[in-house]
Order: structure tokens, then sequence, then C-alpha cells
């Protein structure tokens, strides 16, 4: 895959955007007006939309600068022919983001794509035989796990095992969508866009409980059993979708357990959205957002407690733009801290809880009639 260069040799990752929507400006601001906390240089050299070069040109305007002059198009497929991008970043409706990724591959760019990568197993399947046909870049984009207070959470826990053995999971992710005052297509309320927040929210403390407890190396990637339940609501089209769903998880062969509860209906009532203990007679406790943790607290048995500071001020979408420009660079098609494995297994596991709690989409229909 191609990398760009500036004006004095140095080496560019030149972005394309599919989408401009809320979390595409998050993405941008990091990716153009966070430069103190890039390692590598970054270009937002063109925006597409659907179907409107105006909001494209709209967006694209507030990142224009001395060294970035993002290009506007009114669709995907003029965005594509564009040699100058090297990558694209997918950031349409979850329900959208298959045909968009497939349409990106076709074309030979690679793709980062927001999570989660697709509705079901099977459509993520497709994503990634594509991929490695085209031998491209690709990765969801789940942005946590390139965190640093991940690695560290998980060097505590696998290599110093701070916690022993026996681990106990717990995770509270809610936050208020307000999702019943909203517009009948809001993507938080219309299931035909993707609402419920399984795939939306819930698919956090899911990576936290793989990252902690499935890739323990005592658990030697034994999958877990599964048990979840949810409330539901229904949709102005008859749609039922989950707005608080709990999830247990038993790792059998390392003997740990996670309890996992995810709510858009209300706000938190603590930053301390994770909790770990063991047989060691310490915890350790998470706090800020279960999508964007900042303070890491291990107490030990004896009382004694040690914080450690991750925070930052920007997003926090830097880190895994950085790993993926190190990928391209070395020209790597896929990231270490999520393989195209990991995305299926996750993509299995959230269909294997969504058919528990007898939630489906209309993506779903297309597979399993064909
Ligand atoms: N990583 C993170 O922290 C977050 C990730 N996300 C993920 O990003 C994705 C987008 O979320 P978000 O930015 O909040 O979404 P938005 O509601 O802002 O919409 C994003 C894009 O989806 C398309 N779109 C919007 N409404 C419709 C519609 N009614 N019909 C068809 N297409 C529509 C548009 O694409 P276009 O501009 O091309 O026309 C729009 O720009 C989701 O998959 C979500 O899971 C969301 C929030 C946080
Ligand atoms: O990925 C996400 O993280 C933060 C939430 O507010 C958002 O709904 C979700 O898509």
């Amino acid at each position: 895959m191609a990398i760009g260069k500036t004006s004095t040799n140095v080496p560019v990752l030149r972005w394309g955007f599919l989408g401009a929507g809320n979390i595409a400006t998050d993405f941008a601001n990091d990716l153009i007006k966070a430069p103190q906390y890039h390692k590598h240089q970054h270009a937002l050299v063109a925006v597409a939309t659907q179907n409107s070069r105006e909001r494209a040109a709209a967006f694209a305007e507030r990142y224009k600068n001395e060294n970035s002059s993002p290009k506007a198009y009114g669709s995907y497929e003029e965005l594509l022919q564009d040699n100058n991008v090297d990558i694209v970043y997918i950031s349409n409706h979850h329900p959208q983001h298959y045909g968009t990724v497939k349409l990106a591959l076709h074309a030979g760019k690679g793709v980062l794509c927001e999570k989660p990568l697709t509705i079901n197993y099977p459509e993520s399947l497709e994503l990634v035989k594509l991929a490695r046909e085209k031998k491209v870049f690709f990765a969801e984009g789940f942005w946590i796990r390139f965190f640093p207070i991940v690695k560290k959470a998980q060097q505590l826990l696998h290599e110093e095992r701070v916690c022993g053995k026996n681990l106990r999971l717990f995770i509270d992710f809610c936050q208020d969508s307000k999702f019943r005052e909203l517009p009948k297509d809001s993507r938080m309320l219309n299931v035909s866009l993707g609402a419920g927040v399984l795939l939306d929210m819930g698919v956090y403390p899911l990576t936290w409980s793989q990252v902690l407890l499935f890739d323990d190396p005592i658990n030697q990637k034994n999958d877990p059993t599964v048990s979840s339940n949810a409330l539901t609501f229904t949709d102005h089209n008859g749609d039922v979708g989950d707005y608080s769903t709990a999830v247990t998880l038993v790792f059998p062969k390392s003997q740990a357990i996670a309890v996992l509860c995810t709510s858009m209906d209300r706000d938190p009532v603590t930053q301390d959205f994770l909790r770990i203990d063991g047989d060691s007679g310490a915890q350790l406790i998470i706090s800020g957002k279960c999508f964007r943790p900042q303070i890491l607290t291990l107490k030990r048995p004896d009382g004694k407690s040690e914080t450690m500071d991750f925070s930052f001020d920007a997003t926090g979408f830097f880190y895994e733009q950085d790993a993926v420009f190190e990928y391209i660079m070395n020209d790597l098609n896929e990231a270490s801290e999520i393989p195209h494995a990991e995305t299926l297994r996750m993509m299995r596991l959230t269909d294997q809880i969504r058919h528990q709690l007898k939630i489906s989409y209309p993506a779903d229909i297309q597979f399993t009639t064909n």
C-alpha cells in the first residue's frame, strides 16, 4: 500500500473519509487538530458523503489549513477513485458498514471501519476474506484496544498477577442517550439504522472482557459460555431493539467470570465503570468512560492503593491513527491490537448474544435466507 510524502519528504498518511457525521468530526479533530499527541504525520485529503457534495465541502472546510485542503465529494464512489487517498475511514451507520467497506476494498483502498464492523458475523467474514484477497490494510476501528491503559491492565493482571487467579470482572457502562425522545430516524432509535445497545455500546464491556479475561494466558484462548438478557423497546416500524442488556461470561479453563451491564437510558453515578478482583485480595478499578478510560487504580490487600493516570484531553483516536500509520508504513495488513480473527470472534459472540435476546436486524435476514 502507498503512503504519501510531505514537501520535505516526510512520510504522511493520507486519509479519505466515507461519512461526515458526528464521530467523523471527533476522528478528524484528533487527526488534524491534536498534533501534540501524534508521533506521525497525517493528512485529511478527501471527504465524501453518500449524497451531498455540499455537506462534504462544509465538513472539509473545517479542516482546511496551510498543510491540509481536503477535497469534497458527493459520493463514496468518486472519492474511491482519488489516487491521493492511502486509506479510508468509514463512519456511517452500522448496517451500512458492510456495503461501504466492500466498495472501498474493491477499489483497492485500505480500510479502517468504525465499530461494530458489521451487524453480524457472516457480513464480517465476507469482508475479511475480500480484504485478504485484495492484500490491503483492513481493521475494525475498535479504538480502546490501542490505549496504553489497556496494555497496562493486561500487564498487571496477566504478567504480575496482582489480582491472582479466579478473576471476577464487573462492568457497568451506562449513558443516557435519551433515545425515546430522539427523531424516529435517529440511529439510536431506528432499528433499521442499527439501533440497539449491545452493538452500539455493549461491544465495549465485551471487549474489556476479552482483553482482560479471554486473553489471560491461563485461559488458553478458550471461548466462554454466555448468558444474556435485555430490556427492549419497539421502534416506529415495529422492530425491537435492546436498551439495557446484561451479559455473563464464564471462562471454565481459567475459572474466571464476567458480569457486564450496558444501558442507554441513564447516566452513571460513578466514574468507576470497571472493577476486577481475584484470589489475591487485590482489586483493579478503571475510571472514566468505558469507551474512554483514563485512570487505573490498584487497591492492594494491605489497603494501600496506587493510581496510574492515563488521561488526555483529545478524544483518544490518535493512538489508533498512529498505529494504522505504522502498519501501512511497514506494509502490514492487520493490526495486532485487533486482528481479523478477533473481530470475527467478537461478531460471533454478539450474534450468539442477539440469538439469546431474540434481537435481529434486516441484515440478518439477508444472510439467513441466502
Ligand atoms: N468510536 C466511537 O467512539 C464511536 C463510534 N461510533 C460509530 O460510528 C458510526 C456512526 O455513528 P455517528 O457518527 O454517531 O452517526 P451519525 O448519526 O453522525 O451518522 C453518521 C453518518 O451516517 C450516515 N447517515 C446518517 N443518517 C442516515 C440515515 N438516516 N440514512 C442513511 N445514512 C445516514 C451519514 O453518512 P454520510 O455523511 O456519508 O452521508 C452520516 O454522516 C456508528 O457505526 C457508531 O457505532 C459512534 C460514536 C462513537
Ligand atoms: O462507540 C460509541 O461510544 C460512545 C457512545 O456514546 C456511542 O453511542 C457509541 O457508538
